[in-house]
């Protein structure tokens, strides 16, 4: 009992016995079953599994931008599920989020990419914008490109700034999905090892969904393999590789070579 009172106090997010399912022409798909699950606080979990299994599905619940059929997601201790829209601005505001394509405005430079989530959402002067923003910069080691645009940068750079944007408003929680898409082996490399000396310096919960395995699973403190509306959770890759179910096991040898 009270390991349990103690483990909900520590974490960022909690799914309650979720189910979600999808009607298509011929039938109904079921993309979560009964999925419960903690993200605690403070940590990276890893959200893996295979094309079409879920792993968005589960990322749009946290943003309450897709509702449950039936079960609770919890931020904290809100219930984004049945939420209005009003009340999920605010905990949207928790949130920094890195897509996929970075989602940089091509016609605006690196400073006021990084800038706008302070121009649209806070109240700072420009000083101070441009204080907070200098210090990401230097931080990213994007400092000496922030007068460039987009399309004068790297892949790697590009999803620098997307991360230097997403942390802008210091969220207490960042969504990276599938962040380091288009990139070649050596630049994953540098995001990741980004990933951690951002969390650790800034101590935010970080929800990564990934297909770099086994390189994602080095950052992990949680693993959540989604299978067929099926979750398994794993403290890291070796679990996996002993789970009791032979399709984890077929799974772990197929992506981890062993
Ligand atoms: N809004 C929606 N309407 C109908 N079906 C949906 C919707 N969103 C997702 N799905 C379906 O739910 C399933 C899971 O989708 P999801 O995008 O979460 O997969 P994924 O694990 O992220 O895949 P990938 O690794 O390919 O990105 C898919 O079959 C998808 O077609």
């Amino acid at each position: 009992m009270n390991t349990d009172i103690r483990e909900h106090h520590e974490s960022a997010i909690r799914f309650v016995d979720v189910c979600k399912s999808f009607d298509t022409r011929s039938k109904r798909h079921r993309v979560l079953e009964h999925a419960s699950f903690s993200i605690p606080k403070g940590k990276t979990t890893v959200i893996a599994g295979g094309s079409g299994q879920g792993k968005s599905v589960i990322l749009k619940l946290i943003l309450g931008l897709l509702r449950p059929d039936s079960g609770q997601v919890l931020v904290g201790n809100q219930d984004v599920g049945t939420m209005r829209y009003k009340a999920l601005q605010e905990v949207r505001m928790l949130f920094g989020v890195l897509f996929q394509g970075g989602a940089l405005f091509d016609s605006l430079t690196v400073f006021e990419n990084i800038a706008l989530p302070l121009r649209e959402r806070t109240k700072l002067t420009d000083d101070e914008i441009y204080t907070k923003v200098a210090a990401t910069l230097e931080q990213l080691e994007l400092a000496g490109h922030e007068d460039k645009y987009p399309a004068q940068l790297s892949g790697g750079m590009k999803k620098r700034v997307g991360l230097a944007r997403a942390l802008q408003l210091d969220p207490k929680i960042v969504l990276f999905d599938e962040p380091t898409t288009g990139l070649d082996p050596v630049m994953t490399k540098e995001i990741y090892e980004l990933f951690t000396t951002t969390q650790q310096h800034l101590g935010y919960t970080a929800v990564i969904v990934s297909h770099d395995i086994p390189q994602i699973f080095t950052l992990a403190d949680q693993i959540i393999l989604v299978n067929k509306g099926e979750l398994d959770v794993f403290a890291d890759a070796t679990q996996i590789s002993c789970s009791s179910k032979p399709e984890i096991r077929e799974f772990a040898r197929m992506v981890m070579g062993q």
